[in-house]
């Protein structure tokens, strides 16, 4: 049987790729476990390289000063890396919670997801809300628990705190020895033998060596002190008798979470967690469309995308749309159709970014991210293809908390203040609500968290050069009204409700409280509410 080169070349390319984001609260590691990976990947040759790329493009763009200032992340980008003859495209995610939304789209990109949680302060808000959209779409979770070179719960509470709180099933992949000043190292159940942990010098910025014995080695009671040694037997016979077996099945549906215990500072169980990792994470897999399901070896190219960042370099007021490759083989300067609007579009000039490095692409393959020039052609959860038109699922924005009128100060420049609010609405930066009342015409932003609206009026000074002012709206619920203006006409007067449109003029309720929403919802049980817009197809 003659093999098609076409499709051995997808198969081969499709294997050999993994595709991740990592999850935690703000000063978890994040930074410090994604340069370790870097490192490790060969991908840089020191760790700070990250965190040093970060500064510089603080340095020339103009509203990352924004995120120097305070010493946050809000912009997210994709790091591609080797690691035994695989494929790692991390996706990198803000830290900071006002920018969850964007996070959210960024799962809706990632084949599997890092849990990463400081063992000092076990499960964190920001780390259970986005877990939580990661079990929406049942993404493989891989649990990283990091500074257990620091004073720490116990490792029997954080699994504890796993399963009990998040509902989680756990398989333990390796078990730490100590904690803090104690801390001794890890035992690594796969194969099973015990690494011993080395403080490396400079925060770990080289890579480090690896020093492991077999647990039944008689040395070993000479290297860790004997009451931690007989701790670990005791814990090992705990997990054993627990008996959770590794189910791949299992990780791949998120119901089980591999678990590892490490220090990224001190690039402690990274290489131990990357190997693994390599085993057991899911390799770009099919995707739903509305022609049905679409498999990464589907010789058509087809992608979506899953987020637009403006400005990323102010020299060249360029605007960005981030493609996730779902199937075939992308090649520079191909033509591809734009689903919704059925255009033909020849995408030229294809970025590969790392970090603020950037490279044009000449191919990418299913779970790889592509960044393109996006002269306003691209909306959030736009598919584009080759071959036969389909679309992938919308991407949902997230149900808003924060609302207030945009005012614009100098009704002079109110062309520049539609075009900045427009464009920072398509890019997602925040959701724009209008008043139903023709003669109001300052938008509503609708924000998930207050840095929204900052750096909304930021950016609009520094790239529009448009000065602007709030009025905080009392409202912090918004439903959409599913079955739009007919359905709410029907049910009349609204007490306690202002009524806006979104962006496709659909109806919209804003609520002060819970309340109120409740009390609407009991009054009119019929009137169907949803609590994220959804696009219209056309
Ligand atoms: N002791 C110890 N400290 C660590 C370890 N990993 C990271 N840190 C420290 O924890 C702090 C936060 O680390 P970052 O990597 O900046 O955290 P982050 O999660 O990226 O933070 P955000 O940018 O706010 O999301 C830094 O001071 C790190 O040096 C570790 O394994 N042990």
């Amino acid at each position: 049987m003659q093999i098609d080169p076409v499709a051995a070349e997808l198969g081969l390319e499709v294997d050999r790729r993994r595709n991740f984001a990592i999850i935690s609260h703000p000063d978890a590691g994040k930074t410090t476990l994604t340069e370790k990976l870097l490192l490790y990947g060969g991908a840089i040759q020191e760790a700070g390289a990250v965190k040093a790329k970060r500064s510089q493009r603080s340095a020339t763009s103009d509203w990352m000063e924004m995120e120097q200032q305070r010493g946050i992340s809000i912009t997210s980008t994709v790091m591609q890396f080797e690691y035994q003859k695989h494929l790692l495209n991390l996706l990198d995610t803000p830290g900071h919670q006002d920018f969850s939304e964007d996070t959210y789209r960024t799962l809706a990109a990632a084949d599997n997801a890092v849990m990463l949680i400081d063992a000092a302060k076990g499960l964190e808000t920001q780390t259970r809300k986005l877990f939580e959209v990661c079990r929406m779409r049942s993404l493989p979770i891989f649990t990283f628990i990091n500074k257990l070179d620091r004073p720490s719960m116990t490792p029997l509470e954080l699994i504890d705190e796993i399963e009990q709180e998040l509902g989680l099933a756990t398989y333990v992949v390796n078990w730490p020895i100590g904690t803090g000043d104690q801390f001794q190292g890890v035992y690594d159940r796969r194969l099973q033998r015990v690494h011993l942990f080395q403080k490396t010098g400079s925060h770990g910025s080289q890579k480090a060596a690896d020093n492991s014995i077999p647990l039944d080695d008689p040395d070993i009671e000479s290297l860790i002190p004997h009451h931690l040694y007989i701790q670990l037997l005791e814990d090992l016979e705990l997990l054993d008798g627990i008996g959770v077996d590794l189910d791949l099945a299992a990780i791949h549906a998120g119901q089980l979470t591999p678990v590892f215990f490490g220090s990224a500072m001190n690039n402690f169980g990274v290489e131990l967690f990357l190997e693994a990792f390599l085993e057991y994470a899911l390799k770009p897999t099919i995707h739903n469309s509305d022609r049905g399901e679409i498999a990464p070896t589907h010789p058509e190219f087809t992608g979506f995308v899953f987020k637009l960042q403006a400005n990323m370099d102010p020299k060249h007021r360029d605007r960005i749309a981030f493609l996730r490759v779902c199937s075939g083989k992308f090649e520079k300067d191909m033509v591809v159709t734009h689903a919704r609007t059925g255009k033909q579009m020849r995408l030229s000039r294809p970025q590969k970014l790392f970090a603020q490095d950037r490279e044009t692409v000449e191919t990418a393959y299913a779970g790889d991210v592509v960044g393109l020039n996006n002269p306003g052609s691209f909306v959030i959860g736009d598919t584009v293809c080759v071959g036969s038109r389909l679309r992938y699922p919308e991407i949902p924005s997230f149900s808003p908390e924060l609302f207030a009128y945009l005012r614009n100060t100098d009704p002079t420049k109110y062309k520049s203040f539609n075009k900045g609010v427009s464009e920072l609405q398509e890019e997602g930066a925040v959701q724009i609500l209008n008043s139903v009342d023709e003669s109001k015409r300052d938008p509503v932003l609708a924000a998930v968290g207050q840095l929204q609206f900052e750096v909304v009026q930021f950016r609009l000074a520094q790239e529009y050069g448009v000065e602007t002012y709030l009025d905080i709206l009392p409202y912090s619920v918004a439903r959409w009204v599913v079955d739009g203006w007919e359905a709410l006409e029907k049910v009349g007067r609204l007490f306690n409700t202002f009524v806006v449109k979104d962006r496709w003029e659909q109806p919209v309720l804003l609520f002060r409280n819970d309340w109120n929403l409740d009390q609407i919802k009991s009054d009119h049980p019929d009137l169907k509410l949803s609590p994220i817009s959804i696009a219209p197809s056309s």
